[in-house]
């Protein structure tokens, strides 16, 4: 096996809720996963055990109680997650992980092919043919999901759940990644669209990235996973 590109070890997470007097709420007690390159595993476990949580503290969204979250992408210097400064973890976000989430951050104003091409569009800098190029890569996204070029020069504001879905799909798979964090990415998507995440998937995985993934459509699970985990079995066990 290849060295893992995301390592989590002795991770645990509760949370204290402030507004009611502090009460501690216990949800992972003790995360040991490890994931390499070409793999794509799924979180099981029914809702509420915390499988949410455990991605958003690999993307340190939530800071993690104890353990360690290293992140190694192939050639680059490692990364613990839980104690990287900021400024670490903003360029970690722009070159290594990815995130996937339901919903799109939308950003006012911006038309959905600029949002698509942003993370691309960053790294071009002022050159631009790159910044060309990026655009263009963004059009290849929009049509591979199916937006229709009547809206590509709109903000995606107003855009449908699921159209809003497959803005936030392409705009944070455009740049591939080592490491890709997916919650729910199909979970308003109708039947073709699915089809084209799940292709996606498989591509990612055959150019050798890391995957994690959380999907309530078991046959989405079923058709993208190499490796399935329960997240029931890093719960907090109660005192
Ligand atoms: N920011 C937060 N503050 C307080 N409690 C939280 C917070 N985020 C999550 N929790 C709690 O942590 C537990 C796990 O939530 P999480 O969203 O990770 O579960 P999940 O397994 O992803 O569930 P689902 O399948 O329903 O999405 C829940 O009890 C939830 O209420």
């Amino acid at each position: 096996m290849t060295h893992p590109i995301l390592q989590m070890k002795g991770v645990a997470k509760r949370f204290t809720l402030h507004h009611q007097n502090g009460i501690e709420l216990p949800v992972l007690g003790h995360v040991d996963l490890a994931v390499s390159s070409g793999e794509c595993v799924v979180l099981d476990g029914p809702s509420g055990m915390g499988k949410s949580t455990l991605l958003k503290m690999i993307y340190a969204n939530y800071r993690a109680n104890a353990g360690s979250i290293t992140v190694q992408p192939p050639g680059g210097a490692a990364v613990d997650v839980t104690q990287a400064t900021p400024r670490t973890l903003v360029q970690l976000r722009r070159d290594t992980i990815g995130y996937v989430s339901q919903f799109l951050r939308v950003i006012p104003r911006v038309s959905a092919l600029d949002v698509v091409a942003e993370p691309l569009a960053e790294d071009a800098r002022d050159d631009a043919c790159a910044l060309e190029a990026a655009r263009e890569q963004a059009r290849q996204w929009l049509v591979r999901l199916r937006i229709p070029e009547r809206l590509w020069h709109l903000p995606p504001a107003t855009f449908s759940g699921g159209e809003q879905q497959r803005i936030n799909i392409a705009r944070n798979m455009i740049k591939p990644k080592p490491l890709l964090l997916l919650d729910e990415p199909t979970a308003s998507l109708d039947a073709a669209n699915t089809e084209t995440v799940i292709a996606l998937i498989h591509e990612a995985v055959q150019r050798g990235a890391a995957l994690v993934g959380i999907f309530h459509d078991a046959n989405v699970g079923a058709a993208v996973a190499t490796r399935r985990v329960n997240v029931g079995e890093f719960r907090e066990v109660a005192p």
